[in-house]
């Protein structure tokens, strides 16, 4: 498969009036459920069908993979944890784990990049990726490889029946990439996208921030190409990420996105695939400061904001159960007329 989308349509535009106008006929005030209305209209449009459907199988797919900056000391953790915390996640453990079953959601863990031998290592590229702040985290080659698995991961979810997708990440130093992609792409300074990441004290922060500055130097070199940005600043697990988010809006299929990390591989899959972004709503706003940079570029306010600061999907997982919540309540509350309800004076 190429690097090399096809257009993305926009959501259904119709089925997004008719929601909203389908808001106005529930026995509420207008306007009262606040912003659960405009996200269920949203659900309407994606699935261009009003009202929407109660999600059948949300999906969250997990992202792995090790980074080599995490050699320079930019981690609160060794490297070791990744590979550990995928084990972790198919024994049911994780965070990502509860937080998925809580909201109804199912979990698949793909390792893309793992510097260990994992019992879902069917895709991997390599093992770990190459240091960004002096060479290439990847090959040509190995860049494509890595988007075409995650394009193929997401045809294969939705064609599995998958009706939301959400990406999750687990990579020991991934948010030195993720700051590294976010400023190069808002053309943001290295210091504003530098976070605490896992919690690092001062002294690490100012490794990672070093490490940022130089990575980043390398990105922009890389000129415009996403897949030259991939390619010089990412990881075949970023990478896979950019391809999955891309072909879900090829799709047709909604993405509730999580922190800092997956928004870095969706403000690169915007790229690869212009407008996707309309087929992805922000699950909640990580406390990294690099998260705020893409929402504010790609116009996504977040659902939720729970001081939240882990990946693997977690921020997204939290946000699920409130977009149920805004499908179920299009499809299954009384209008005036079937409650036999008053409307507002005038009307
Ligand atoms: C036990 C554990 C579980 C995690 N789950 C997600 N992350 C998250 O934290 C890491 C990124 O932060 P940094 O760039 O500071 O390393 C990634 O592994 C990310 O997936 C975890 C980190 C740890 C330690
Ligand atoms: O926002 C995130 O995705 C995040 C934050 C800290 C560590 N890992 C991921």
């Amino acid at each position: 498969m190429s690097t090399e989308f096809p257009r993305v349509d926009t959501p259904s535009r119709a089925a997004e009036d008719a929601a909203l106008r389908r808001h106005a006929r529930l026995t509420k005030p207008l306007g009262s459920l606040g912003r659960l209305e405009a996200l269920g209209a949203w659900v309407a449009a994606c699935q261009d069908r009003c009202p929407p459907t109660p999600f059948a199988r949300a999906r969250v797919v997990v992202f792995a993979g090790d980074h080599g900056i995490a050699a320079s000391g930019v981690s609160a953790y060794p490297s070791e944890v990744t590979g550990q915390m995928v084990a972790n996640f198919v024994a049911g453990g994780a965070a990502i784990n509860v937080l998925a079953a809580a909201a109804g959601a199912t979990v698949r863990v793909v390792d893309m990049a793992v510097n260990a031998d994992t019992p879902v290592g069917d895709h991997k590229i390599r093992r770990s990726c190459g240091s960004i702040d002096r060479e290439d985290a990847l090959t040509d080659e190995e860049t494509r490889a890595a988007i075409a698995t995650g394009r193929a991961i997401a045809d294969e979810e939705v064609d599995g029946g998958a009706d939301l997708l959400i990406a999750g990440d687990m990579g020991i130093g991934n948010t030195t990439p993720a700051a590294v992609l976010i400023a190069a792409l808002t053309g943001a300074e290295p210091v504003a996208v530098v976070g605490r990441g896992t919690g690092i004290d001062d002294q690490t922060w100012m490794r990672k921030a070093v490490a940022i500055r130089d990575a980043l130097r390398r990105a922009r070199a890389a000129g415009g190409d996403p897949v030259a940005l991939l390619r010089t600043s990412a990881g075949a697990d970023l990478a896979a990420m950019a391809g999955f988010l891309a072909q879900a809006a090829v799709r047709k299929t909604p993405v509730i996105l999580d922190g800092v990390v997956v928004s870095a591989a969706a403000l690169v899959a915007e790229d690869l695939a212009p407008g996707a972004s309309k087929w992805w709503v922000a699950g909640h706003r990580s406390v990294e400061p690099a998260h705020a940079l893409v929402l504010e570029q790609l116009e996504l306010e977040p659902i939720v904001d729970l001081g939240m600061r882990l990946g693997e999907g977690s921020g997204a997982a939290v946000a699920l159960p409130v977009l149920t919540a805004a499908v179920r309540v299009l499809a299954e509350m009384a209008t005036f007329d079937e409650a036999g309800v008053s409307t507002a004076a005038g009307d």
